[in-house]
């Protein structure tokens, strides 16, 4: 069995209590979410006529305890749509549950929301990944749902999704090939390229030896975070984008004597704030919703 504390407790009721109490907060209505990664909540800055709220305030959220995690969820207009837009997300590591790090999925399906924009800090494996650069998510690689940490474990709630989902195709290719449009338009394709992103469950950076693993694997960018927030939008069908800023280089030869820190991770997303915000901004603007029909929509 998964142990105990990673079976999803939180029936049906707690979210739509937490969607109930945010909707007679905020008269948003949001079409599409923002998952913030590490160094990346200036995205939530872009939006106008907010409304925010601490995650204390929430109604079965959890806390947000990393540095460059502000821990606020912040409501309003992005050209022309709807956006809740996460500043801060939670992560295993931190000893939250999995149920609990991907609780605001399943709430933000039940306020609306149709599509979720999840963003990350990653380290690159891939010889062509340098930090600073974006990789557009094609895929991932869930080490920890591989050994059973699954958010999906336990009772499946049928009202959200099937007890067997398929999870092919999970990063929507239409908005795929719209950023990478979009990544040439701005005049940052050579910053921009696709990859496969892999979890691992942190807190602790790789080994070596594990990222030579990964590497072998075929793995581009590893992280601690992102794959159960997309599993569970993907079992309660939202379409998901996402995307990796590349924030280190991961050591995988015993000769290199770099190492990894958090504080470098937060200064490469204060270097490359502005990228991510346009290239996901000009992304939202070009989101079809509720079937408006305009060019170049997806
Ligand atoms: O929250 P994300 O996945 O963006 O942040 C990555 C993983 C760890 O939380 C942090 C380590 O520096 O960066
Ligand atoms: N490994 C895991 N997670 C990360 C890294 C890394 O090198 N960089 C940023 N988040």
């Amino acid at each position: 069995d998964a142990p105990r504390d990673q079976i999803c407790l939180s029936c049906h009721d707690e979210y739509q209590k937490t969607a109930d109490w945010l909707m007679s907060q905020t008269k948003h209505r949001p079409q599409v979410a923002i998952i913030c990664g590490s160094g990346l909540g200036m995205l939530a800055d872009t939006l106008k006529c907010q409304d925010s709220f601490a995650y204390s305030d929430i109604p079965g959220f959890p806390q947000s305890t990393v540095q460059g995690h502000a821990g606020r969820l912040v409501f309003g207009e992005l050209k022309g749509k709807t956006c809740v837009c996460m500043q801060g997300r939670f992560h295993m590591y931190e000893g939250h549950s999995l149920c609990k790090t991907t609780f605001p999925v399943r709430v933000f399906k039940l306020m609306g929301v149709e599509t979720l924009i999840v963003t990350n800090a990653a380290g690159s494996l891939a010889d062509g990944l340098q930090p600073g650069d974006i990789m557009v998510i094609k895929d991932h690689v869930n080490f920890p749902g591989l050994v059973g940490l699954n958010p999906l474990c336990g009772p499946n709630d049928d009202k959200f999704g099937p007890r067997f989902p398929a999870m092919s195709g999970c990063y929507d290719k239409g908005l795929r090939c719209v950023a990478m449009e979009i990544a040439k338009q701005l005049g940052v394709a050579s910053l921009v390229q696709e990859g496969v992103y892999a979890m691992v469950g942190g807190p602790n950076f790789e080994s070596i030896a594990e990222a030579r693993l990964l590497h072998r694997l075929g793995v581009d960018a590893v992280g601690m975070s992102t794959a159960p927030e997309v599993v569970v939008a993907t079992h309660c069908g939202l379409r998901v984008f996402g995307l990796s800023l590349i924030t280190n280089k991961v050591v995988k030869s015993y000769e290199d004597s770099d190492s990894v820190n958090h504080e470098g991770v937060l200064e490469i997303g204060r270097l490359r704030s502005h990228t991510v915000q346009q290239l996901v901004t000009e992304l939202v603007s070009r989101m079809e919703i509720n079937n408006n029909n305009t060019n170049n929509a997806v």
